[in-house]
């Protein structure tokens, strides 16, 4: 059987007086892809902030590695967040490091490690998000979208998290640079068998490369369950908020 990585259980969040999220359950198994997704102010990014112990729930539950995350000490808590790897909506790059430096940005801070030792295990990530030794001595400012994207997530996966969030992995991307990244997402969870929970906008990367979708709307869910299952649901909600999108959802469309 799987193993649960991570397991939200009646979650309630409050903050004066505005309910942010109202019983929301969910389990994200090993391996799993699991896509959240909703409206802008809908309660995604809170469920995240529950995950990595920004925050701490009114009510409810978050357990991540079997351990319930609000009752850390703060040693163990820096022990979770090396285990989750989080990719900032924004790519979150320093811009006055290099590439390999920011890739590397853990293991300088926080480990006696020599620069080239660091820069070695920056070449070796950059490779599994298919970039090569040329991006290494390259400034954030020289890279496109993409290639920005592709650094963020080889430096969230430098700790060999065994979780990784990726915080609207697609937004501010072209469609075709977005699927690109979708295969990426997948192509990672094939080469480091990471379990993944991505927040995003984008229905066509929800639905494609999830293997389950959870739907919040107003901190509610609305549905969770296979992209199918989803996709079928007769929820008004669902069905205007995926809208024209549905035909091109289909299994063909699906074919990565
Ligand atoms: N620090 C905060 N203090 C008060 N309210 C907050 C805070 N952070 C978020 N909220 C509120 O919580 C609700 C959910 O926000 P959240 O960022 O989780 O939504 P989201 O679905 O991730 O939205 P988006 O897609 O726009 O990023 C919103 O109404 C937001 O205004």
């Amino acid at each position: 059987m799987s193993r649960t990585i991570v397991k939200v259980e009646s979650l309630y969040k409050d903050i004066e007086g505005r309910k942010i999220l109202k019983n929301v359950s969910f389990e994200v198994t090993e391996r799993e892809i699991f896509s959240i997704i909703g409206g802008s102010g809908s309660g995604k990014t809170s469920i995240t902030k529950h995950i990595i112990g920004l925050w701490k729930p009114t009510s409810g539950r978050v357990l991540v590695f079997g351990k319930e995350v609000s009752k850390l000490s703060l040693q163990e808590l820096d022990e979770l967040r090396k285990n989750i790897g989080y990719v900032f909506q924004e790519g979150a790059l320093f811009d006055s490091l290099k590439v390999w430096e920011n890739v590397g940005f853990y293991f300088l801070e926080h480990t006696n490690m020599s620069r080239r030792e660091v820069r070695d295990i920056a070449l070796e990530k950059l490779r599994l998000v298919d970039l090569d030794e040329d991006v290494l001595d390259l400034m954030p400012s020289e890279l496109s979208g993409g290639m920005r994207k592709r650094v963020s997530i080889a430096r969230a996966i430098a700790t060999d998290p065994k979780l990784i969030i990726y915080d609207e992995p697609t937004s501010g991307l072209d469609p075709i640079t977005s699927r690109v990244i979708d295969k990426l997402i997948l192509q990672l969870r094939e080469r480091t068998g990471t379990t993944a929970i991505v927040v995003t906008h984008d229905m066509i990367s929800a639905f494609t490369i999830s293997d389950r979708v959870l739907v919040l709307k107003k901190g509610e869910t609305v549905a969770i369950g296979e992209p199918e299952e989803v996709l079928n649901s007769p929820d008004p909600f669902i069905q205007e908020f995926i809208g024209d999108m549905k035909d091109c959802l289909t299994k063909q469309g699906r074919g990565l």
